[in-house]
């Protein structure tokens, strides 16, 4: 369940707020796709609903944490047992392979079950890139391993930004059916950021992000 309530954000030096009195609610199983202009604070909103960035005023309440009275490595643990983010540059570990790289969280966790990870990794396409240095890897195949990543851990909200915008179409098709399915089977809360039309489509609440707020589609 994500709960966000008049959250308002302005970077320093800034003019005006790019996130200015935002309110969002992503129930259990609920997914909302956010599209909008680039630049105008798609990636901030996330970072600030993944406790990366401090909001100006407002709540966020993440599966009934308000995140704002967390300090710093609360907000690490907080989202190594609650959180799956896909960053849009990936973010993955250069130094590990393919697997390590999908086991970290859920090893942290204490969820790590070489069965499900298995068939994850499966189902994204990388069975032949276990033991691969995520290095190696072309975009497209780095962005499935972010996306394993984040689901791998099974929690209940998951961050998306930009999922599929290394993917050709067929690909993102299969990784996006994947995205929602998890979040339905597991009753996951799902926030995916896309200049994708096809997968916004698919969010059973549709929003442009515009001066600040979010517009339904
Ligand atoms: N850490 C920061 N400090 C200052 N300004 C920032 C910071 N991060 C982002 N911005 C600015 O805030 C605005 C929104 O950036 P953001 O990355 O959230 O946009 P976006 O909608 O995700 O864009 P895109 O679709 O191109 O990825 C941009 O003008 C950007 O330069």
């Amino acid at each position: 369940m994500i709960a966000v309530s008049e959250l308002t954000k302005t970077y320093a030096g800034a003019s005006s707020p790019i996130i200015d009195g935002l309110s969002l609610q992503v129930k259990a199983g609920q997914s909302a796709s956010i599209q909008g202009a680039s630049g105008c604070g798609k990636s901030t909103l996330l970072a600030l609903l993944a406790g990366f960035e401090q909001s100006d005023s407002g709540s966020i309440n993440i599966a009934g944490q308000p995140l704002q009275t967390l300090t710093t490595s609360q907000a690490d643990t907080f989202r190594k047992n609650h959180l799956g983010v896909i960053f849009q540059q990936f973010n993955l570990l250069e130094c590990f392979n393919v697997w390590d790289n999908v086991a970290f969280t859920a090893r942290l966790k204490g969820n790590y079950d070489k069965a499900r990870q298995t068939l994850l990794l499966e189902n994204l396409g990388l069975a032949h890139h276990f033991k691969s240095p995520v290095s190696r890897l072309s975009g497209g195949e780095q962005q499935r391993v972010a996306i394993a990543r984040a689901l791998n851990h099974q929690p209940e909200v998951v961050l998306a930004d930009e999922p599929t915008g290394n993917l050709d179409e067929q690909t993102s098709d299969s990784v996006s059916n994947l995205l929602f399915a998890y979040c339905q089977e597991q009753g996951a809360s799902l926030v995916v950021v896309t200049h994708s039309g096809d997968v916004a489509s698919r969010a059973q609440m549709q929003f442009r992000l515009h001066l600040g707020r979010l517009q339904a589609v």
